[in-house]
């Protein structure tokens, strides 16, 4: 019952291709939500992401006005700076689409001075959000949507880093952030590996390497091939045809 399923790989071989089935699955997830719950719950992770994200602008049957978005990480700079993932979000992408403000919650950057205090107001926000009512010690995003770095991590978790092991916060800081700038926040592998689906998007032959260590080697641990979330929970895989040249782990063609 717990047993995290295999992960799904789908390489693609043109960009475009990519980002129209990556749109049509997140619409799919969209909708299943929706008709469940009557919202969307989704977290977004910054780096090459959200410009994987244009086959949303102007598609028929996103219904905004239904989506939460939360932050898979965040850089802790102010709202408006360039590193900051809710930056290029909203230029990417936010300010493109007919989205409620108020439904889409970033960190308060008044408590950057404390980034403990940051990150458990950003879970609390999380807590408004999951309200809890099943007693779930975790919540359960409908979608979390993660890219993965050269040295394997993903979100703000980085390979060696004692975050790895938190088993209680749902989002942590972390202040020696290997890759710049240091103080950033992140969802923890909990909350992750509680989700009912995780689609991780790569491209690049640069990426290939470590899309191979993730998928064949798992046993080594990299931060990316620790989100298995739990059943039912599914983890997808999104990559082009240069991200996935080394890799032996089976592909699966799109189907929705
Ligand atoms: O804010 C961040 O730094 C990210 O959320 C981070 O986890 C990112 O997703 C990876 O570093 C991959 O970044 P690229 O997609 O740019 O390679």
């Amino acid at each position: 019952m717990h047993t995290p399923s295999a992960p799904i790989l789908t390489s693609f071989s043109n960009p475009e291709e990519l980002v129209d089935s990556l749109a049509r699955f997140i619409l799919k997830a969209q909708r299943e939500s929706i008709e469940k719950k009557g919202k969307f719950t989704i977290a977004f992770s910054g780096g090459s992401l959200p410009a994987q994200l244009e086959g949303l602008i102007g598609r028929p049957g996103v219904k905004w006005d239904k989506w939460q978005v939360f932050y898979a990480d965040e850089r802790i700079v102010p709202l408006d700076h360039e590193d900051s993932n809710h930056h290029l979000c909203t230029s990417v992408l936010f300010s493109k689409v007919p989205i409620p403000h108020a439904n889409i919650h970033p960190i308060d950057y008044a408590l950057a001075s404390d980034p403990e205090e940051l990150a458990d107001a950003y879970e609390k926000e999380l807590i408004r959000e999951f309200a809890q009512k099943d007693s779930a010690r975790f919540p359960v995003f409908d979608l979390i949507l993660l890219g993965v770095g050269p040295d394997g991590h993903t979100a703000s978790l980085f390979p060696g880093h004692e975050l790895l092991s938190e088993e209680d916060r749902w989002v942590a800081e972390i202040v020696d952030s290997p890759k710049p700038p240091k103080e950033r926040i992140t969802l923890t592998y909990p909350v992750i590996n509680h989700a009912a689906r995780v689609a991780f998007v790569l491209s690049g032959a640069n990426k290939a390497e470590t899309l191979r260590e993730v998928l064949d080697n798992p046993e080594a641990g990299l931060p990316a091939s620790r989100v298995r979330p739990i059943s039912p929970g599914q983890v997808y895989w999104f990559v082009d045809d240069a991200a996935a040249e080394k890799v032996q782990y089976p592909k699966t063609p799109f189907k929705l």
